[in-house]
């Protein structure tokens, strides 16, 4: 352990001259402008870039290694560990980096929308407009809440920071440290803004199920009946975009908590894919990019300032961060009843998952635990076309316990609560990525609406031949055929075939799970 006593370091920076805390938005605005950090669009909204990553860094992702959290953490790829000297040397330097500059910016605020199981938490921002982005995405306290507010959590940001990996003990320039003892995040090295959202996820995905509370990378929305539905799946998949529905008041559009008493939101805005947005298919997140949003590595014109939603040159992962309260019709605060309906998207890259099953208690469990999908391009570093994988719990990156922790805590509910669940896949169709096409919005958004109302609850259903999953043969507004994927593919022998490896690969993936009800591979798997 080093010998610098860091806690009273933070506390330091925390009363500096150089702390510009809660700025309110306009001022965010400015001080992003003026630092030259991005630039005003035409539709008020300001327009930053990320430089080199333009994704999430998984592999630069760390928990410190520490004697209370030890052996409580699912330790392997994705919960890397890192030395308690390592973590405190470099969050020393950090400090004493942050400390140095003219400026920083500190959000105090909240995760978590139910008082109930809110944590307090602050974020210490090297840039204004990360800052924005920190405000924008959080739960923004009332004056009076600001008066009394005492962090639990600290995430600190600091990208122009960058490790040095054979002094400092990272395997890159960048870093995401969580150490739970500290009660921080150390973020250095990368300036995309996802880092900052994800990594407080991270925490209340190991925070919540303490308090008997189910955390889930999920979307949610309620009906006219007050009939809550969530939307499962890893990024890219469709949380954000199906969850914005004009018939229905949005909760929250990526991560969410489940209590006794029902959701809640963790989150107080929303961050969506901005690629090929169009005001005709998204329109309430087109028209939420005004006066406070920040873009992200969206191309914007020089001259007339209008950005293009259409160019791709940065990467495929922009992104638009705006609050909640930007989209028309939402639940505030956002907590809401037990879901009645919850849909995990997938996004199949072989095209032979049917794009809507209705899924038995088994294969809801099956398909939760094996969360089977695809990688899009552009959200983690590396990933240029969709790339299959076995994503536990639709959210594998964000959580530090056992996948089986939250699937147990799943299963309860769904059995509790009688929740219907949907497997829907907005992947591909026709044909595997490649030769086939990615199911059409219009049709997606059909058959989550027929799913929501209850139209598919007493339908005729034809079992998939090798899933086994029960497709509705009729839903409005979708033709039939593109209901089984069989039918959509030219080559027979080749569906077949890409759907058979599909299920070997489920098999193999499931493996992995030595130590749950033998019943849940048996009659919620693949059946060929
Ligand atoms: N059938 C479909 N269903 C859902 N989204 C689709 C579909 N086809 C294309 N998309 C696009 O895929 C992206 C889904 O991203 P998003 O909703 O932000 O995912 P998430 O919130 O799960 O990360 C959006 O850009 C959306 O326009
Ligand atoms: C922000 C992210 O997730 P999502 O696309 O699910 O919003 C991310 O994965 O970096
Ligand atoms: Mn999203």
């Amino acid at each position: 352990m080093s010998t610098v006593d860091v806690t009273n370091k933070l506390a330091v920076l925390l009363h500096q001259s150089n702390i510009r805390e809660n700025l309110s938005v306009p001022q965010l605005v400015e001080k992003t402008l003026a630092r030259k950090e991005g630039v005003l669009t035409l539709t008020g909204a300001v327009a930053t870039t990320t430089g080199k990553y333009t994704g999430r860094s998984p592999k630069d992702k760390y928990i410190v290694e520490e004697p209370s959290t030890k052996a409580k953490i699912d330790w392997g790829a994705v919960n890397q560990p890192i030395s308690e000297d390592v973590f405190e040397k470099l969050y020393n330097k950090v400090l004493d980096y942050l400390m140095a500059k003219d400026e920083i910016f500190v959000f105090k605020g909240f995760a978590g929308a139910d008082p109930k199981y809110r944590l307090p938490i602050q974020v210490i921002n090297e840039f204004a407009w990360h800052n924005l982005f920190t405000h924008q995405l959080f739960i923004r306290p009332t004056e009076e809440e600001l008066q009394t507010h005492k962090a639990e959590f600290t995430v600190i940001s600091a990208p122009s920071f960058k490790a040095d990996p054979a002094v400092d003990g990272t395997k890159s320039e960048t870093f995401i440290i969580i150490s739970f003892e500290r009660r921080v995040v150390l973020i250095g090295g990368t300036e995309y803004a996802g880092e900052i959202k994800k990594s407080i996820f991270s925490v209340m995905n190991y925070l919540l199920p303490e308090q008997d509370i189910l955390s889930m990378h999920c979307s949610a929305n309620v009906g006219q009946e007050g009939d809550v539905a969530l939307f499962f799946g890893l990024s890219g998949t469709g949380k954000t975009t199906l969850s914005a529905d004009p018939k229905r008041r949005l909760i929250g559009d990526d991560e969410h908590g489940w209590s006794n008493n029902g959701v809640f939101n963790i989150e107080g805005g929303c961050y969506a894919k901005c690629i090929n947005l169009s005001r005709e298919k998204e329109p309430q997140i087109f028209d939420a990019i005004r006066f406070g949003a920040v873009l992200e590595n969206v191309i914007v014109d020089e001259n007339t300032r209008i950005p293009n939603y259409d160019d791709a040159t940065l990467t495929e992962n922009t992104r638009a961060a705006y609050p909640i309260q930007s989209i028309d019709n939402i639940v505030e605060p956002s907590i809401a009843g037990h879901p009645t309906t919850i849909i995990f998207l997938t996004a199949d890259a072989f095209g032979v998952l049917p794009p809507i099953s209705k899924l038995t208690k088994e294969q809801a469990m099956y398909h939760f635990l094996s969360g089977y999908t695809s990688k899009l391009a552009g959200t983690e570093r590396g990933i240029t076309s969709p790339q299959a994988t076995f994503s536990t719990c639709f959210g594998a990156p964000f959580l530090p316990l056992p996948a089986t922790r939250y699937a147990e805590m799943l299963g309860k509910k769904i059995d509790e609560h009688n929740v219907q669940v949907f497997l829907v896949n907005t992947g591909w169709t026709g044909g595997e990525y490649g030769v086939g096409n990615r199911m059409k919005l219009q049709y997606t958004r059909a058959m989550v609406q027929a799913a929501l109302e209850g139209e598919l609850n007493n339908v005729e259903t034809v079992k998939d031949p090798i899933f086994g999953l029960e497709i509705p043969a009729h839903v409005p507004g979708v033709p039939d055929e593109v209901l089984q994927p069989k039918n959509t593919w030219a080559d027979q022998a080749a569906y077949e075939q890409k759907a058979k490896a599909l299920a070997e690969k489920f098999r193999e993936n499931f493996k992995k799970f030595t130590n749950i009800d033998p019943n849940i591979e048996k009659l919620g798997g693949p059946i060929v």
